[in-house]
């Protein structure tokens, strides 16, 4: 079943022309030209219940725009969005009832509360019975691991514990969908994975439907199956994982132990990257493996070889590549 329905949505924005030159500025102050731009620029996809589904793309594509139409904050200027049969700005209290928001860089907890008083707050907001607020506020405290901060006011926590905070704050009246714009943003490894492997639980267990916009691939990588890229407004991939590594990878790396290996004085083949003593050298065809092995090993004292696909972030890096970015 479809849970998400876009459909040509167009978001335009209006910015002033800046002047430039002194005349060009006299000339602005009888006529500010307004010019318009499609930031996100018919965008059409549709999203099944249950998916986890990743919202791509560089800095200024259109992804936080997107997300804030299908959250309803947003009124489109031309298409049309469907979520759960309902468009999101016409009926907006119905709606937040739907979904739950997690903007990293901002949080929707109340700055000078102790965190559990803003759980509280939601709950009355929300209207939740007693027994389900306690039910899910005892639920997520336990799974995010909160116990320890919720008497501490929400200035005073760390970013990991404000984003667990305000992750569970979004799920507290149990909606269907989560929409998370950059959720791990500025965390470190063992934040990034304790939410990563919650969303994964509550998206096994509930069947919450999820979009996330990221930056980091490892959030790609780790939770969605589908992919959605998206650049200057508009989609230029949509679909799983494996079809993006099939059609943007192409490549794959030759892995090399050699712990003896010299930078300063290679004179082999280019190393793409290093991680400890492996050294990876990319091969675009097959055919070209064994004499890349023949050269290596001549240069170099191998311990050990593997040949490996790309990882995600190899793959999207290529796609950065090819838009030019
Ligand atoms: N309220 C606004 N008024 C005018 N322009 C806006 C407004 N909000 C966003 N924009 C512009 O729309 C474009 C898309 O912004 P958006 O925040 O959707 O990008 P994004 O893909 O989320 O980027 P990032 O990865 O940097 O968060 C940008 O060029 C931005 O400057």
């Amino acid at each position: 079943m479809d849970i998400i329905v876009a459909d040509n949505l167009v978001r335009q924005f209006y910015t002033k022309e800046k002047p430039e030159g002194s005349f060009q500025l006299l000339k602005a102050l009888f006529s500010f030209k307004k010019q318009s731009k499609n930031v996100v620029d018919h965008v059409s996809f549709t999203v099944r219940k249950g998916d986890i589904v990743g919202y791509i793309g560089p800095n200024g594509a259109g992804k936080s725009t997107t997300i804030k139409m299908l959250a309803g904050v947003l009124v489109p200027t031309s298409g049309t969005v469907h979520v759960n049969g309902i468009e999101p700005h016409m009926n907006r209290k119905r709606h937040a009832g739907q979904i739950g928001v997690v903007f990293g860089q901002r949080t929707q907890l109340w700055w000078d509360l102790p965190l559990i008083e803003s759980f509280k707050l939601l709950g009355k907001i929300y209207d939740l019975p007693k027994e389900r607020f306690k039910h899910n506020l005892d639920m997520f405290t336990d799974i995010l691991d909160m116990s320890s901060f919720l008497s501490t006011p929400v200035r005073q926590l760390s970013l990991g514990q404000r984003m667990r905070g305000d992750i569970a704050a979004a799920l507290l009246h149990e909606p269907e969908i989560l929409f998370l714009d950059e959720p791990t943003i500025g965390l470190d490894i063992m934040a990034k994975e304790k939410i990563q492997s919650f969303l994964q639980e509550i998206n096994k267990e509930k069947e919450i439907t999820i979009i996330l916009t990221t930056h980091n691939m490892d959030d790609i990588e780790k939770l969605c199956h589908r992919v959605i890229f998206i650049d200057k407004g508009q989609i230029l991939f949509d679909g799983s994982t494996e079809i993006m590594t099939a059609e943007f990878g192409g490549f794959r790396y030759l892995v090399v132990d050699a712990p003896n290996w010299e930078e300063a004085a290679w004179n082999g083949p280019p190393v793409e990257r290093r991680e400890d003593s492996q050294l990876f050298f990319r091969i675009e065809d097959d055919k070209q493996v064994a004499s890349m092995i023949k050269q290596l090993s001549d240069l170099l004292d191998i311990h050990n070889l593997t040949v490996q696909e790309p990882k995600i972030e190899d793959v999207i890096k290529q796609l950065y590549q090819r838009i030019g970015h």
